[in-house]
């Protein structure tokens, strides 16, 4: 029998202090508890406790590209940023499009054991886009592949949108779409707009995500299929999603951190480590990210944890690949963005980092209240503290952090998964 005694959290950042224990993997008591002989003490000092995070969009790169990320690794980043579960996506090398590489990732997460590893399953053969890959095998594969998509690449042709939507809903699966029409973005580099004109950039227009947005919301209404958004980045894109929600589409989308935070002012320095896919945009289309998280038009952060190697993106900027590191500074930009300002408490971050990710992806023990009898994937969170972000000392391989020397506000003091401590303090285990 392993016990764990959380001494004095405040659940949800509500209410008063009381002890959580843990017993076997379960929260067995809540309230005022002795700790017995044996029990692991967590002081928690009136810290929040939330359930753990749930990342949608995780890249992990292995396998293929381990000098960049490894399933260890990324892991390791995720339990210091507090998740319990990562979705690893599709694009690596090879491609996660059959059982035997989403098996082989199922596995080596589960050797790692910091997180539960769910691999993402391609949608198309090779991320070509030509034929849908073996998404039924996927499902019943050992790796029990809950989620498809081809991120990184649009499935852009309508045809095979339509196909892999109505065989995800005979599956129980999940399409989630990189939304970027490839016709409109041939070249693209940054935000279409007055500032990319300004510094020479070729634009990467907002209709390239909403046309894509509103095409599958169509299609998804068709099939009565379930459909997720990737990385929303565009204020044309809420206001499809807006509209499809009204009409009952079963639609679903994330919001990525830095999406949440940073503009296209940043792009002045020409520096690469502000690349990402799809660009950073315009002040309003940050505003109105937040806004649309804060009303639940978009319904949860994911930080499309996108780590690349020094000669990736210590080069010039067209020859850059885009993304940015995300797991250990998503609570922290989310803090900063969200429940600063005041447009969510702690119960709302629980919901768009936990329990709605949980939901969308039909995991049955993440994102779950704070109760008696339910399983012990938590994060203790210190909202006081602020820590300086350091690329080199992330647990990731590479260093692509775009918040370089940044001071951010909340510490994630330990994460339980299933009544393990895998992170604690900053260290693992
Ligand atoms: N977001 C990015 O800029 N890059 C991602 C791919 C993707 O999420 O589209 C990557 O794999 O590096
Ligand atoms: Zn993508
Ligand atoms: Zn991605």
């Amino acid at each position: 029998m392993t016990q764990v005694l959380l001494k004095g959290a405040r659940l949800y950042g509500e209410g008063e202090k009381v002890d959580v224990l843990v017993v076997d993997g379960t929260i067995a008591e809540i309230g005022a508890v002795a700790a017995a002989e044996g029990t692991e003490v967590v002081e928690a000092g009136g810290q929040v406790l939330l359930p753990g995070f749930v990342d949608l969009h995780t890249h992990l790169r292995e396998p293929g590209r381990e000098d960049t990320e490894t399933v260890d690794s990324g892991s390791a980043a995720a339990a210091l940023g507090g998740y319990t579960a990562v979705f690893a996506m599709a694009n690596t090398d090879p491609v996660a499009d059959n059982a035997v590489v989403v098996e082989h990732v199922w596995r080596r997460g589960r050797e790692t054991g910091l997180v539960d590893v769910h691999p993402v399953g391609a949608v198309t053969v090779g991320l070509k886009g030509e034929r849908l890959a073996e998404m039924g095998t996927m499902a019943k594969s050992a790796a029990g592949v809950r989620l498809f998509s081809d991120d990184g690449h649009c499935v852009s042709d309508p045809l095979l949108m339509r196909r892999a939507l109505e065989y995800s809903t005979a599956l129980g699966v999940v399409v989630a779409q990189h939304a970027e029409e490839p016709r409109l973005t041939v070249g693209a580099q940054a935000h279409e707009g007055e500032r990319a004109a300004r510094l020479g950039y070729a634009g990467w227009p907002s209709s390239a995500e909403e046309a894509i947005v509103a095409r599958d919301c169509v299609l998804a209404r068709h099939a009565g299929a379930r459909l997720h958004i990737c990385h929303v980045s565009a204020t044309g894109t809420v206001d499809v999603l807006d509209w499809a929600k009204g009409l009952g589409v079963d639609v679903s989308a994330e919001v990525t951190p830095h999406h949440l935070l940073l503009t296209d002012e940043r792009l002045a320095t020409y520096d690469p480590i502000n690349k990402v896919n799809p660009p950073l945009r315009a002040e309003a289309d940050v505003e109105r990210m937040r806004r649309a998280l804060a009303s639940g038009v978009l319904d949860c952060v994911a930080t499309d944890h996108a780590p690349h190697a020094v000669q990736d993106k210590d080069c010039e900027w067209d020859a850059a690949r885009p993304g940015m590191l995300g797991l250990q500074t998503a609570l922290s930009i989310v803090v900063e963005t969200m429940v600063r300002p005041g447009l969510l408490d702690w119960r709302g971050v629980a919901r768009i980092m936990s329990e709605r990710p949980a939901e969308i992806a039909g995991l049955p023990d993440q994102g779950r209240p704070l109760a008696v009898g339910e399983p012990a994937n938590l994060v203790l969170v210190d909202p006081e503290a602020e820590w300086t972000v350091r690329g080199a000392e992330l647990a990731s391989v590479s260093a692509n952090t775009p918040y370089e020397g940044m001071r951010l506000p909340a510490v994630v003091s330990a994460t339980l998964l299933r009544g393990r401590i895998t992170s604690r303090e900053g260290k693992i285990g």
